[in-house]
């Protein structure tokens, strides 16, 4: 029921059972704590019941218990591995240096993935604390571009399985699957049917890659335990012949199912996730291909707490540097001519969102929409062409002639902002950017299509043909560009600003659904992120550095609209952390306090972003002193003295840096989340 983390942590508050001092220990040393729900608890004393602690070499072996050397020596005879290990005591930020070594030392970056992969199959919190502290260099390797390159490898590399395989033929029995996942307590799971990985195409179970690379970035940058993470991929084929050749092909050997078979399974999927972990589960859609995701997403999304990163995460993002931009460019999102290369998922959900955001700024929907132009494989989207305007961008089609050349519609429009999503590797010709250094004198150039060997055109590409006045963002990281003298260092419109922030609020605040408007917020904390000094160097996100704060505050956002948007009644409270932290902190808790007392309708939101230790240990007492003013039923429910039914507490920490703590009143349920690396 609970891991063994969090029954350490229930010992050490019940304070019985003859494992105490070893539960002590435990807990001392633990640093992934959860007590998620109320049951383990003895029926008639109401005590917790003991766990049994996995000893000796299994500690060793569970990738969440294994430290390295970093056991203590009383850690060791406590757990019987005494002897397991060399003698030096080896604390992890020392692991943390050799990590580093290792991995520099190989020059292929497929290598550093194995080696990342290896290191979170031996010592999670060793490998999340490497990959969040040092997020720029890592996170192209575990996410794009280089997670593409593995999955393109997957049938090679697949050493351990991580997470779930489900296939068409398991309809009827999803449920059953679902169960066979050992953790109980899921919160996110993201999938994929594999059909359009990156911009790389049909990769069939090879995706899976990908929502193991997702929710690697979930934990690391949201702080949302790796236990309540779920990656799954949806086997129903491939059609991807090369791959239904290959004898390393890992998936099933068939065509992809379509139609009435796979909405049926997808169908049954959903329901089912549901089902096993509950209707706030976060299902978030991946790497779909066009004529399933944005269906999907419109199917589920008043159904389901559910998103498509593909669709809305990289709308977000696209629409945050768009934001960003009018900073240099002075010209209002409204003022803006937009061209899409590529009218697929990517396009469609970014040039939806622009458009919310020119209503936002005061034109009507329609008039926003007539800024907009797309691009795709038959040519512009124009309602005179041959075989029309598909269904899924309807809303951008054109009443103009039909153009297949792109470069005269370059010329012909006159766009000032050009964004690529087309995957179509230098589609950005010489050409086409030295026209849009005619159409305006900062032009704003997003080549978007990843990986790298699809960006619609390079950084430098970029600069050297707009006399160095673009303005410039990519899907895939590009290296430092150098124009005139000087150096410009380009953003990447990474999803990652978005999907941890999005995904934090949603589960913290156990919203039902997601309403496109947490996009559009979202985006707006984001391009707020974007200093001057950003804007100076070419860049329009904030460094990579920084996605954690960011994510922090998106959650924080996105935790303020759900409750502003969805529960009126509750009270709304947020305090900033200015100076001093220590005081800040207990008048927080104290009227916190009274709030349990007194209110069932309150909310607390308290952000600091340079949380100390000091709060830290107060949060974590004033947890503890909670567990003393709560007694327990015959049937091992909660009973709240003072008439409080529910607790729901967040507190997510990263290196101390920063923290968002929830409190809230919600149900009849007491919960209890805590995670620290
Ligand atoms: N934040 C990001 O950087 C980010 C996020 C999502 C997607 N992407 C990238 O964007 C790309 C597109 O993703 P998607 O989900 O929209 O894919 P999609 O398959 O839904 O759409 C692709 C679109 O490109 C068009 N296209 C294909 N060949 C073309 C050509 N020769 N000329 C003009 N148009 C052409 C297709 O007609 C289609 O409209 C991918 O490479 C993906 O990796 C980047």
């Amino acid at each position: 029921m609970f891991s063994t983390a969090s029954k350490s942590l229930l010992c050490c508050t019940s304070a019985i059972g003859p494992n105490r001092a070893l539960a002590s220990i435990l807990t001392k040393s633990s640093s992934l704590i959860s007590v998620p729900q109320n049951r383990d608890y003895h029926e008639v004393t109401g005590n917790i019941i003991c766990p049994n602690v996995v000893r000796g070499i299994d500690h060793l072996r569970d990738p969440r218990l294994n430290k390295g050397l970093a056991f203590t020596l009383e850690e060791r005879q406590a757990l019987g591995i005494h002897g397991l290990l060399a003698a030096k005591f080896k604390t992890q930020e020392e692991q943390l240096d050799i990590c580093r070594i290792s991995i520099d030392r190989y020059e292929d970056n497929l290598n550093k993935y194995l080696y990342l992969v290896e290191l979170q199959d031996r010592n999670e919190k060793l490998f999340f604390r490497l990959l969040a502290e040092n997020i720029e260099k890592y996170l192209p390797i575990v996410y794009t571009p280089t997670v593409g390159l593995a999955c393109q490898r997957f049938g090679l590399i697949y050493r351990r399985p991580r997470g779930l395989f489900i296939t068409i033929n398991d309809k009827g029995h999803i449920f059953n699957i679902l169960k066979n996942w050992p953790e109980p307590d899921v919160r996110a799971i993201v999938f994929t049917d594999g059909e359009r990985i990156l911009g790389l195409g049909d990769l069939g179970a090879y995706g899976m890659g990908i929502p193991v690379g997702k929710l690697s970035l979930y934990t690391a940058l949201a702080g949302i335990k790796p236990h309540q993470c779920l990656p799954i991929t949806l086997d129903v084929g491939t059609d991807n012949q090369d791959l239904l050749e290959d004898p390393l092909y890992i998936g099933l050997r068939q065509k992809r199912a379509r139609g009435k078979e796979y909405d049926e399974f997808i169908d049954e999927f959903m329901e089912a996730c549901v089902q096993r972990y509950g209707q706030n589960t976060l299902l978030q859609f991946e790497d779909f291909a066009l004529i399933n995701a944005g269906r999907l997403l419109k199917k589920y999304r008043n159904k389901y707490c559910t998103f498509n990163d593909d669709i809305q995460g990289t709308a977000s993002v696209a629409v945050a540097g768009l934001m960003a931009a009018v900073r240099v460019t002075k010209r209002k999102l409204s003022e803006n001519i937009y061209l899409f290369l590529g009218a697929g998922s990517a396009a469609n959900g970014i040039a939806s969102l622009t458009v919310a955001a020119m209503v936002a700024e005061g034109l009507t929907e329609q008039q926003a929409q007539e800024r907009v132009y797309m691009f795709d494989v038959d040519g512009l989207l124009s309602t005179r062409r041959e075989g029309g305007v598909p269904e899924h961008a309807k809303a951008f089609g054109k009443n103009i002639e039909p153009e297949k050349d792109f470069e005269a519609c370059v010329a012909k429009i006159k766009p000032s902002c050009l964004i690529g999503c087309s995957t179509v590797g230098g589609a950005f010709t010489p050409n086409v950017l030295q026209q849009m250094a005619k159409n305006t004198e900062r032009p704003v150039i997003f080549a978007l299509s990843n990986p790298t060997s699809k960006a619609e055109c390079t950084a430098q590409a970029a600069y050297d043909n707009t006399e160095g006045r673009c303005i410039f963002a990519s899907g895939s990281p590009f290296p430092p560009v150098k124009y005139n003298g000087k150096e410009y260092h380009t953003g990447q419109g990474n999803n990652s600003y978005i999907f941890p922030g999005i995904a934090l609020g949603v589960i913290a605040t156990a919203t039902h659904h997601i309403p496109e408007t947490m996009f559009l917020t979202a985006a707006r904390t984001l391009a707020h992120y974007v200093s001057e000094e950003d804007l100076a160097i070419g860049r329009i996100y904030p460094s990579l550095a920084e996605l954690k704060e960011v994510s922090v505050n998106i959650a924080i956002e996105v935790a303020k609209m759900a409750y502003d948007e969805g529960r009126e009644r509750n009270v709304l409270l947020e305090y900033e952390m200015v100076s001093d932290l220590y005081t800040q902190c207990q008048e927080i808790l104290k009227n916190t306090s009274k709030g349990f007392s007194t209110c069932l309708n309150t909310l607390l939101i308290y952000r600091t972003v340079t949380a100390g230790r000091r709060v830290q240990k107060l949060i974590t007492n004033r947890q503890q002193a909670y567990f003393t003013r709560v007694t327990r039923d015959i049937h091992g429910n909660f009973i709240f003295k003072s008439n409080i039914y529910v607790l729901y507490l967040i507190l997510t920490s990263f290196d101390l840096v920063s923290s968002l703590i929830s409190f809230t009143i919600l149900s009849k349920r007491f919960l209890f989340y805590f995670v620290e690396y």
